[in-house]
Parts: C-alpha cells; sequence; structure tokens
C-alpha cells in the first residue's frame, strides 16, 4: 500500500477552516480531531462542522474521534460525510459492532490506541477493521513531542497485520514531522497524520508532498510494503 500523508486541521486556522482545507489538496485525506472535553481534555468541533468540510473540500474526511460513548456519534460522523471514522479503543463499548456499523454505513472503520493502550488484547479484532491508530502523543494537543517509545508498538502491530495477512492500514497521530517521519516508517507506519509540521510551513501542500518523498522512501525497500 503506497504512503498516505493525513494533515491535521487541529494545527489550521479554525476561522478559515475552508481555505485550510483546501491549503492541502493532494493530500490523500484531511485528519478532523473531535475532542469532547471529556475523553481528552480540549474541546474542538463536532458533526455540523465536519459536514460543511465535507462539502468544501475534495479531500476525503479522516475524522479521528477523542470523545466518550464514540458508540453513539460515530455513525453520525458517516453520515456528516466522513470517509474514515477512527474510535478510542479505550471509550468503545462494543468495538467489533461498532466497528461493523461504520463499515455498513459506507466509511472505513478505525480503532485508536492511547499511547498507554497495548495493542495484543485486540489481535483478534483487527480483522474488523481497516485501519489501526497508534498514538505518538497522549492525545488532545498539536504540537506536543513524538514519543519515540511508541516504535516498538508500532514494530509489533506491523507484524500482526504481517502474521494475518491483514490489509489493515497503519497510521500514527502525534509529532510526525520532517525528523520523525522516516522512523515511524521504518517501525511499519503507512499512513501518517501530521498537523504543525503541515500547518507551520509557509507552503502546506509542499511540506505534505515532502513528508510523503521521506516515508515513501523508507517504505519502497520495506518487506511488508512490498508484499502489498
Ligand atoms: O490527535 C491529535 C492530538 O490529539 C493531532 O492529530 C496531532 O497531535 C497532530 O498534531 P501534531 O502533528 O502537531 O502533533
Amino acid at each position: 500500500m503506497a504512503v498516505q500523508i493525513s494533515p491535521s486541521i487541529l494545527s489550521a486556522d479554525f476561522s478559515r477552516l475552508a481555505e485550510e482545507a483546501k491549503a492541502v489538496e493532494g493530500a490523500d485525506w484531511l485528519h478532523v480531531d473531535v475532542m469532547d472535553n471529556h475523553f481528552v481534555p480540549n474541546l474542538t468541533l463536532g458533526v455540523p462542522v465536519v459536514e460543511s468540510l465535507a462539502r468544501a473540500t475534495e479531500t476525503p474526511l479522516d475524522c479521528h474521534l477523542m470523545i466518550e460513548n464514540p458508540d453513539r456519534w460515530a455513525p453520525q460522523y458517516v453520515e456528516a460525510g466522513a470517509g474514515s471514522v477512527t474510535f478510542h479503543a479505550e471509550a468503545a463499548a462494543a468495538p467489533v459492532r461498532l466497528a461493523r456499523e461504520i463499515r455498513a454505513k459506507g466509511a472505513r472503520a478505525s480503532m485508536a490506541l492511547k499511547p498507554a493502550t497495548p495493542v495484543e488484547p485486540y489481535e483478534d479484532l483487527l480483522s474488523e477493521l481497516d485501519m489501526l491508530l497508534i498514538m505518538t502523543v497522549e492525545p488532545g494537543f498539536g504540537g506536543q513531542a513524538f514519543l519515540d517509545i511508541m516504535l516498538p508498538k508500532i514494530r509489533r502491530t506491523r507484524e500482526l497485520i504481517s502474521k494475518h495477512g491483514l490489509e489493515l492500514w497503519l497510521q500514527v497521530d502525534g509529532g510526525v514531522s520532517a525528523s520523525t517521519i522516516e522512523r515511524c516508517a521504518e517501525a511499519g507506519a503507512d499512513v501518517f497524520v501530521a498537523g504543525s509540521a503541515v500547518y507551520s510551513a509557509d507552503d502546506p501542500a509542499a511540506a505534505v508532498r515532502m513528508l510523503r518523498d521521506q516515508a515513501a522512501a523508507v517504505t519502497a525497500s520495506a518487506p511488508w510494503a512490498c508484499a502489498h
């Protein structure tokens, strides 16, 4: 699977969201961080803003729900126009049922793990998902330093994906930049969320292309990438 870049609008100017979305057209996804001030100590946006963003950009929306009770809310983000919906393992009451509901409604189903949540208890669920998101910062805020200690978890997840022969995308989110993306790619990630590294650049679209090229140069020689 080709490397994909998903710029996070958490680092964009929220008073100009449509323009900021257009500034990264050419990216594979637009990462939309939904925070409820309960699951994480920050509050961002909800379903009506996602509906508006879906109308404002051609880029498919990759909605990351950092919220309590995703079982209730996630289907509404599919209806709002998201192409991929990520819920947190720590918050979902019935992750398999929820993943099936997201898929049945027509979006890609994804599950996220906070840094302290291991992947191994979820091994048998991976076949129900289209993507697994490994947080490489504590969720809640952009601009945090990348947690190197997550690299072994990325590697172990890639091994599980290979062991079961899954077509599961492996996303990383938090502190991904020109100086960390290669380590993530070497460990086995193939979908990269980048907020501040993209939106602090003079040319956000060029920053997306540079990150994609950097990661692609690494994964070109990865055995797991060649297998797809
Ligand atoms: O989910 C997130 C925070 O919870 C953001 O997507 C993430 O932090 C992106 O920002 P940056 O690339 O600046 O770290």
